[in-house]
């Protein structure tokens, strides 16, 4: 909702300035909290090898993106803007970006087909590295350019679906080079993807909605990290949680959290919200729906708007009605279903995104990672950010709160070499 809430001067033709203002003003507000993009990222990509270095940034783009994209371009890199999702762009921060002389090729409140064109164009322009999620750009550059493909330097990769992508394309030999899977750095998947989304899921379907946690049966389909920080912030807020799981692990895991875990066809029958964090397609189809009560309110929190599938339920719908929010009730025979954000990102597309100091992390991942691929000569594939520079991450942001941590002294490390040296063989 906030991020495609048209600016009010829309209806008056556009006022640009008063545009930039507004995008200036946000992306003003996440260089406020974001210490570590401050020190640490801006001093390393301020070294001057990124200069002229031409850096596709294909995240959803909204402020704390473009900010990621200013640090890059004060650091001499020709940086290419463009929005991850159809629905999460926002207009005023592309206008602050273009003010900047930054190319952007996204546009607000497009469609999936403007987005297509729009990410063809950014393969057009050529970029030498892609900092990517959902390696959405890095898959359209193989498949229409791909002289541009062969030639590409490097990307590093924001997200688990874009991940199992790039190891997918390794594994078909169609990697030609070197890829980071910047989702892989604890300092993305430990906080991003379990606190960030956690708390911004759950703050938008209850914003969304102006329904009440507390008492409420939340179904959670996929207990990875994303599913598991929306549990934990559901449970915390009171919610009954109910766990679907394929993987016996995450589900075990699930049961030991303490929450309930079943099989779609015993929990949704009293399902109050049910959000999909599977990374996967048609997570919620005709069976789940068939099995909800009247009134159940369904979003995603995973990939893109393939989980919930919507298109499986406008078939089943006789009429569906478009909420004062960013939510469509479909009237079935039977039953009324509510479908947050059309089934996108609730987080991002019904929300503000994950908060400034999660992106702070997860963009020094993606800006150091980018450092790294370009000082860095490495062998095509996929390939995981080394864990000093991970752990400088956490360091930086230590530091900005005031916390400094002991270090080991000589007399508390075993090296193990009291029985090492005593095994002969
Ligand atoms: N909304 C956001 O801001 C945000 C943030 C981070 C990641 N993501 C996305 O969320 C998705 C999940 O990310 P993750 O890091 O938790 O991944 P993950 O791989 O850790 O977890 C996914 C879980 O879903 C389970 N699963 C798969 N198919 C299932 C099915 N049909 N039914 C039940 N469970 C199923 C898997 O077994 C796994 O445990 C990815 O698409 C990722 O890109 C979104
Ligand atoms: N491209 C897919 C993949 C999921 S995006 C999930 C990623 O979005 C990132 N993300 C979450 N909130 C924000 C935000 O506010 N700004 C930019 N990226 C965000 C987060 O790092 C996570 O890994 C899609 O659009 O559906």
């Amino acid at each position: 909702m906030d991020q495609n809430t048209p600016h009010p001067t829309d209806h008056n033709g556009p006022d640009i300035q008063a545009l930039v203002d507004e995008g200036r003003n946000r992306i003003d507000w996440v260089h406020r909290y974001s210490p570590v993009m401050n020190g640490l990222v801006r001093r390393t990509v301020g070294d001057g090898s990124l200069a002229g270095k031409r850096i596709a940034v294909v995240v959803h783009l909204e402020a704390k993106t473009a900010y990621l994209a200013q640090v890059l371009a004060d650091a001499g890199a020709d940086v290419i803007a463009a929005g991850s999702n159809p629905f999460t762009t926002n207009a005023s921060v592309v206008a602050a970006l273009r003010d900047k002389g930054i190319r952007v090729v996204s546009e607000a409140g497009g469609t999936h087909a403007t987005w297509e064109e729009e990410l063809r164009a950014a393969a057009d322009l050529e970029p030498d590295y892609i900092i990517d999620d959902g390696a959405e750009l890095t898959m359209r550059v193989g498949i229409h350019r791909p002289d541009v493909f062969k030639r590409l330097k490097g990307v590093s990769e924001e997200t688990t679906t874009g991940t199992a992508r790039l190891h997918a394309m390794a594994a078909a030999g169609k990697l030609p080079f070197p890829a980071l899977t910047a989702n892989d750095a604890r300092c993305k998947h430990l906080f991003d993807n379990r606190y960030g989304t956690g708390q911004t899921t759950v703050q938008a379907m209850l914003m969304l909605t102006n329904r009440q946690a507390a008492g409420a049966v939340c179904v959670i389909v996929g207990y990875g990290y994303v599913g598991r920080g929306i549990a934990e912030y559901l449970s915390k807020l009171r919610a009954k949680v109910r766990v679907v799981e394929v993987d016996p692990v995450r589900a075990l895991e699930a049961h030991i959290d303490g929450h309930v875990v079943g099989t779609a066809a015993d929990v949704l029958p009293d399902a109050d919200f049910v959000i999909t964090a599977t990374g996967g397609m048609r997570a919620v189809t005709t069976p789940e729906f068939n099995a909800l009560p009247d009134g159940a309110i369904l979003c995603n929190a995973g990939h893109h708007d393939l989980e919930v599938d919507v298109e499986a339920l406008a078939t089943m719908a006789q009429r569906t009605t478009q909420g004062a929010t960013d939510m469509v009730t479909y009237h079935l025979p039977d039953k009324d279903l509510h479908v947050l954000s059309n089934g996108a990102l609730v987080n991002i597309a019904g929300g503000s995104g994950h908060p400034v100091e999660i992106m702070d992390l997860t963009f020094a991942v993606q800006g150091l990672g980018a450092h790294y691929l370009v000082n860095t000569p490495m062998d095509p594939g996929v390939h995981v950010l080394p864990r000093a520079v991970d752990d400088s991450i956490a360091a930086a942001k230590l530091d900005s709160l005031g916390v400094t941590l002991d270090a080991p002294r000589s007399e508390q490390t075993d090296n193990h070499a009291d029985f090492i040296d005593r095994i002969t063989l």
